[in-house]
């Protein structure tokens, strides 16, 4: 369920009905121009990834450069980045395969939902790609997921029995390969593939061959079953060959970190620059405080498909408040935390004397009886539609809550006293850029500015 807060003249509770309508927009703009006020949309070039050949295979320090094309490292110089980093740079084999783990960990999370995808199998070789795919292991756990790990060859240094100790306190149950169902299938719905990293040499030996073909063989069940688990394999996919990658065409078949299929990250951002201008490795941009990026082909999706499983807590009309802006504040400071980005943001939708209605994104800057305030420039398209129909909408949605509020109600401009306030309380840069540009109006090019506005 979404819970969903109406706030008009006089605010009320608005309920969802349901009935069969579905309806088509048809945009009547071509949707070919960024919007003027967007945040820097376009201040940095984004590094477009591709691949340029689809049957190798890079290790996870595999680089992004040429304008867009992966290069990638020879096992040799893969080795040869371990050794630098944790010998003259100081970092430790632990430190550095936590962060392998949890990148592993939070790209699946990213990926596949717990609520959907809950049984998880990692199974763990005996170098650091097992030991990534035990760290990966517990932060599943503690994400919502139900690990079993399958660590046939255990290696008996104190940093693996330590994660094995960590992993079975938890607990998250190991499994001998003679107690794994021939068919993984049934059992599981996420297998990490843990068993090699860019130390895999020669052909695989027992136990790993017939763990190595129980995922190949999935393929084949997967043409009599409906769901199939997804296989997620770490820095490459087990037995495949390092540089050549996948000869035959009879190996693993991963889902994720796959170059041909829809879902690869790269981690690494912990690389210093020293490692990255020697081997010339063009990192890719990672956004927020994410320690691993998405390349390659963005996923193809069928859109009529995405659905949510809205699970929220009992919300009775007893529960309440009597002043909806009370339910506001209490659902507002729930947002803040909850650490959503920007809780503040509400689409704000205005209309203009032809009628058609117009939305975009303004940040929320102030609320109490008198109502609530956003800023923005008064030459802007907004502002001649609230000219010429002072009446608009504010929709909030919060992602995660499951909820949303839709403010409807007369528009007024506040003081020329609060405006000039709000305009010093921003930060240099968002003062001059709101100086410079014209808002709402198309920008020949990057060259042209104009001087004649202000927010
Ligand atoms: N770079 C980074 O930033 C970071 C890298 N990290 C991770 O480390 C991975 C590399 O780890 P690694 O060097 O320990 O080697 P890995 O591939 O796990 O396996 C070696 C073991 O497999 C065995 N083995 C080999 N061939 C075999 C065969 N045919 N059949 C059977 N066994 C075979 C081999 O035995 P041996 O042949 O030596 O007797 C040895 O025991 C890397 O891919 C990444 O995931 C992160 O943890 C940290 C950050
Ligand atoms: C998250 C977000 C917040 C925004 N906040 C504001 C804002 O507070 N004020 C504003 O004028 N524009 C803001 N913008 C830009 C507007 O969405 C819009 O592009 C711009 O105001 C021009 O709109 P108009 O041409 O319909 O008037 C924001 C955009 C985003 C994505
Ligand atoms: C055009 C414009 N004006 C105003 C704002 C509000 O920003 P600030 O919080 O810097 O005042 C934004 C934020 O995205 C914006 O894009
Ligand atoms: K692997």
């Amino acid at each position: 369920m979404i819970c969903s807060l109406l706030s008009q003249a006089p605010l009320s509770l608005a309920y969802y009905k349901s009935f069969p309508s579905t309806y088509k927009i048809k945009p009547s703009a071509p949707l070919n121009r960024f919007s003027p006020g967007f945040l820097s949309p376009i201040s940095t070039p984004a590094i477009r990834v591709f691949c340029s050949k689809p049957d190798e295979v890079g290790s996870m320090a595999s680089s992004v450069q040429n304008q867009g094309s992966i290069s990638y490292l020879t096992q040799r110089k893969a080795a040869e980045v371990d050794e630098i980093l944790m010998g003259p740079l100081g970092f430790s084999v632990d430190q550095l395969m936590e962060l392998a783990g949890l990148s592993v960990a939070t790209s699946i999370a990213e990926v596949y939902k717990p609520n959907e995808y809950n049984r998880v199998l990692a199974i763990c070789g005996p170098g650091n790609n097992g030991g990534d795919g035990l760290v990966a292991a517990r932060h599943l756990y503690h994400f919502g997921y139900k690990p079993f790990v399958c660590y046939p060859k255990r290696t008996q240094k104190p940093l693996y029995s330590g994660l094995v100790t960590q992993l079975e306190t938890l607990p998250i149950p190991f499994l001998s390969v003679d107690e794994l169902p021939v068919d993984l299938s049934k059992d599981f719905d996420i297998l990490i593939d843990a068993m090699f990293g860019f130390s895999f040499h020669g052909a695989p030996r027992p136990p790993f061959d017939d763990l190595i073909q129980k995922l190949v063989n999935l393929h084949n069940y997967e043409q009599v079953q409906q769901k199939s688990p997804v296989i997620v394999s770490v820095d490459i996919p087990s037995g495949w060959h390092v540089e050549k990658g996948d000869g035959g065409g009879e190996g693993i078949k991963p889902d994720m970190l796959k170059f041909s299929g829809p879902h690869h990250f790269l981690g690494g951002r912990f690389v210093p620059p020293t490692i990255a201008e020697k081997y010339k490795l063009c990192l890719p941009q990672y956004s927020g405080t994410s320690m691993c990026v998405r390349i390659g082909k963005p996923p193809q999706v069928d859109i009529s498909a995405l659905r949510e499983n809205y699970i929220s807590p009992e919300f009775l009309e007893e529960q309440v408040e009597a002043d909806p802006l009370d339910q506001f504040h209490k659902w507002f400071d729930d947002a803040v935390a909850a650490g959503l980005k920007e809780p503040n943001a509400m689409a704000l939708t205005t209309t203009g004397k032809d009628g058609k209605p117009s939305s975009r994104m303004v940040l929320l800057k102030g609320v109490d009886k008198g109502g609530f305030v956003w800023y923005t420039n008064y030459e802007s398209r907004k502002a001649r539609e609230l000219f010429e129909n002072p009446h608009a909408a504010l929709l909030f949605y919060w992602d995660g809550l499951n909820r949303q509020v839709r403010v409807e109600g007369s528009v007024q401009k506040v003081s020329d006293e609060e405006s000039e306030q709000y305009f010093h309380s921003r930060p240099r840069g968002s003062q001059i850029g709101a100086i410079v540009s014209k808002q709402s109006a198309v920008v020949p090019g990057r060259m042209y500015c104009t001087s004649n506005t202000k927010n």
